[in-house]
């Protein structure tokens, strides 16, 4: 075992990326605390943990991830070993834990506030929070400065802004809607940070709507409604995220309902964020549906390539590394999904970069990404969307190619156009021509017809995500 060299500063590559990914107060009390010590062959890392309680915490909340980076900075296997340091308890007891691909490492997401969450500290208190304080459970980090803006969020900003300046007034209730991972969490947050750096004794609270559900559930329990109600109602600004979880949640629903009137009543303002628009809720009550709509609807949109560009340079700012701008380009031609993914792929980057010792090159992001683009290369191509959505429409192959003009075979052809835009790299003429030669102004149409009807139509939206899941394995 080696406490330097190259298996320290394997350790201290996992610990910097750690520090990127989790909010400070998370890094702070879970992470900053440990040692590590790492065999010179980079084989076994054995993590100390100073007792039972947070040996237990950290095998159920990072040791997977860690060796699951361990192994993507080093190019192998490491085998993760949690030991209570020597200092407290002589005996050590361990556990192993064997690098295994993130999608199965990944651990059951706790419910928001109890315990520490993922990269944006949603609902993530410490253990030793306070007790009897009012907790705003507000992220201080996602403020507007750190949302860089671009033509898919400038309406949602330009609204956020103006609740956050003048709350109460116009756009209430603010109802965000958009994809996974497209910043309607940080926006949430960014209100509240402004309304409180406005307004210090502002009452503010943000929480998911699992967590609204959860603490309808424990006043059922305990019988303090009166108390729930105080909490609620007395607020100035409710920010609550995705209230599609109020799905059939009946009591939840008339709850939230009941604090929605009282505040509204009062002037407070509530914002919301969902993945889809008011009306494309579903299993949730008309009037409380006719409620969400009442203010300002407003879309986030899939941020285009510039913004994503400008996006990754603003992160490695703010991690003060260095993203040279044909770098950014490539990484955010290769990422297109969301806002988090992007963020995956520069933390990979920058890691690699640490580790390595590397300038940040397009040459060292290939292969910091080398499994990301391995699977776009080998899954995404045109032709495979074509299959894959004449598999799922029931028709031919060979109609993709066609000339012909019904509904049935058009419609279908203009989603794999659409898809073929979005998942892979082809520019319109060359999707044209791969469509039976067809002019790149007919792709142009298909892909703003599908895309806005996309936005309006919930069951086409079904049809996308699973025709996206398919294609993405
Ligand atoms: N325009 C942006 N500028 C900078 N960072 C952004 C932007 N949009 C999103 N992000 C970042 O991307 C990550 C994902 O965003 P966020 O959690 O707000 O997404 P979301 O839309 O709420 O997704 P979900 O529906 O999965 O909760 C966050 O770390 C956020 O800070």
């Amino acid at each position: 075992m080696s406490s330097e060299g190259v298996g320290a500063s394997l350790w201290q590559a996992c610990v910097d990326q750690l520090a990127q990914e989790l909010s400070e107060q998370q890094f702070n009390t879970w992470i900053k605390p440990l040692t590590a010590q790492v065999t010179d062959d980079l084989t076994r890392m054995t993590i100390f943990v100073a007792n039972r309680f947070k040996l237990d915490w950290i095998r159920a909340q990072y040791a997977a991830r860690i060796a699951d980076m361990a192994e993507r900075l080093s190019g192998q296997p490491v085998a993760v070993e949690l030991a209570l340091a020597p200092r407290e308890i002589p005996v050590r007891q361990s556990v192993t834990v064997q690098a295994v691909p993130s999608s199965i490492s990944e651990p059951e997401p706790l419910r928001p506030g109890d315990g520490p969450m993922g990269m944006s500290g949603m609902g993530g208190a410490a253990p030793d929070e306070p007790a009897g304080a009012f907790k705003n459970r507000l992220n201080p980090q996602l403020t507007f400065d750190s949302l860089v803006e671009g033509s898919a969020n400038r309406m949602a900003r330009a609204a956020a802004m103006h609740v956050a300046g003048t709350p109460g007034h116009l756009y209430n209730p603010l109802f965000i809607y958009g994809g996974v991972g497209l910043g309607k969490t940080h926006l949430m947050h960014a209100v509240g940070n402004k309304l409180l750096a406005d307004k210090p004794d502002a009452k503010i609270l943000y929480l998911h709507a699992e967590q609204f559900v959860s603490d309808v559930v424990k006043a059922y329990q305990r019988k303090t409604f009166d108390e729930f109600k105080e909490r609620y109602h007395s607020l100035d600004l409710l920010l609550i995220d995705d209230v599609q979880f109020f799905a059939n949640k009946d009591r939840t629903q008339e709850e939230f309902f009941n604090a929605f009137e009282a505040l509204l009543a009062k002037k407070s303002h509530i914002v919301m964020t969902s993945d889809t628009y008011p009306k494309g809720l579903t299993d949730i009550h008309e009037r409380l549906v006719s409620r969400f709509d009442s203010g300002l609807t407003v879309a986030i949109e899939p941020p285009e390539l510039e913004m994503r560009v400008a996006i990754l340079i603003n992160k490695a700012a703010a991690e003060s590394a260095e993203m040279p701008e044909e770098v950014a380009f490539f990484v955010a031609k290769n990422v297109r999904s969301n806002v988090r993914e992007l963020e995956g792929a520069l933390r990979k980057i920058l890691a690699y970069s640490r580790f390595n010792q590397k300038e940040v090159s397009i040459q060292l992001a290939r292969e910091a990404l080398r499994d990301l683009l391995s699977i776009q290369n080998r899954q995404i191509s045109v032709e495979n969307i074509q299959k894959t959505v004449a598999d799922y429409y029931k028709i031919k192959v060979a109609d993709m190619y066609s000339k012909k003009r019904p509904a049935s075979i058009a419609r279908p052809r203009q989603i794999a156009m659409y898809l073929a835009k979005e998942l892979t790299q082809k520019s319109l003429p060359e999707i044209g021509e791969l469509f039976g030669g067809r002019d790149h102004t007919t792709v142009l149409h298909a892909v703003r017809k599908i895309s806005g009807e996309r936005q309006q139509l919930t069951e086409l939206n079904q049809q996308l995500h699973v025709l996206e899941q398919t294609l993405k394995g």
